[in-house]
């Protein structure tokens, strides 16, 4: 039956998201192969976001993750693709949704992060020397993950982070790089994972932040831009990590995203009427659980993984035997 506008079509999500698993000769398989880590990423944290892990062959992924590995420690973004921390993230990310990250040589990894730090306290994103406040955010975010903190120097990767702190309050790549909303994620997770969070003037950010909701109620990455479904996780887990997300309209939000569904074949597009994409429908879903959608399971705003992923990996549980 033809579902109102203002509904969740979670099941055709699922279908959608476990149909591009298995297509490999699509469109989107083919433009994402390189980035097809992160695909698992945004995939399976949707399906456990939506309750329905359980449908995937989780050996069967298990395995193909361990096949990126190079024996650095770090990980590609496909079979035989050079390692990044870009990939390693998503790598650990997925481990740790299927509580499998006994599967990893933990200090190899871990070795392999550290060892991406620069003296200044800044890290690159591979061999080849990008530095970007992304990767201080994947870097503390994953070793956070594996109980590896102390391999890096912590104070000098925040002094970085807010050495990377604008005028208006948000956060660049590198020192002076214009604000904009994905970067401002990364640097808010960074320093609310460190317990750093005191370096933000919570009031001024918030107001660039909450400036991003426009008319339609979704919410753009920077002034005078298009609203899209992936600033809904961008802006608002930045917006939740500084308390200060009552300052945007949450029903407004709640109908952009939904608009942006394709309810017969599933998918979630950046805005109401384009293509969809695995990319966008995972934001979509994130966006929705931070916004406390019933039916969604909850996902923390720093480690963007379900909340009850976050405590088993950091507060630890005895194995199950
Ligand atoms: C590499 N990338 C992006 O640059 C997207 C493109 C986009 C989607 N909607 C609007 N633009 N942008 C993006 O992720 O921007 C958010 C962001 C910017 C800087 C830092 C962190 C997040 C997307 C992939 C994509 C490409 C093209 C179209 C859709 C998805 C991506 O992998 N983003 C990464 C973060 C990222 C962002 C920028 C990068 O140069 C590299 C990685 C992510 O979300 N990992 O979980
Ligand atoms: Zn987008």
């Amino acid at each position: 039956m033809q579902k109102e506008m203002g509904e969740l079509a979670a099941e055709q999500h699922v279908k959608y998201i476990l149909s591009v698993e298995k297509k490999k000769d699509s469109f989107e398989a083919v433009v994402m192969e390189h980035l097809r880590m992160n695909g698992a990423y945004w995939g399976l944290t949707t399906l456990d976001l939506l309750g329905k892990l359980d449908a995937v062959d989780v050996s069967e992924v298990v395995s193909w993750i361990m096949s990126c590995q190079h024996e650095c420690g770090g990980f590609g973004g496909n079979i035989g693709h050079d390692p990044h921390m870009l990939y390693t993230l998503s790598a650990v990310q997925v481990l740790a949704l299927f509580d499998k990250l006994d599967v990893l040589d933990i200090d190899l990894v871990s070795n392999y992060i550290a060892g991406l730090q620069n003296a200044d306290g800044s890290f690159n994103g591979d061999m080849w020397g990008e530095i970007d406040t992304r990767f201080s955010y994947i870097a503390i975010c994953c070793l956070s993950l594996l109980h590896r903190l102390e391999k890096i120097n912590v104070e000098k990767a925040v002094d970085y982070v807010v050495s990377c702190k604008n005028l208006d309050g948000g956060f660049g790549c590198t020192p002076g790089g214009e604000s904009h909303a994905g970067q401002i994620f990364c640097c808010v997770g960074a320093l609310a994972i460190t317990g750093s969070l005191h370096h933000i003037d919570r009031d001024l950010l918030g107001w660039w932040l909450c400036e991003r909701q426009v008319k339609s109620g979704g919410l753009n990455g920077r002034p005078e831009k298009l609203p899209d479904v992936c600033y809904s996780w961008w802006v608002l887990s930045s917006l939740i990590m500084i308390d200060r997300v009552h300052w945007i309209d949450k029903e407004r939000l709640v109908k952009f995203i939904l608009d942006c569904q394709d309810k017969e074949n599933g998918g979630i597009s950046d805005r109401p009427d384009d293509a969809v994409d695995v990319f966008h429908t995972y934001f979509g879903v994130a966006g929705l659980s931070l916004l406390e959608y019933p039916g969604v399971k909850a996902i923390d705003p720093a480690y963007a993984l379900p909340v009850n992923v976050v405590d088993r990996v950091l507060i630890g549980k005895p194995k199950s035997s």
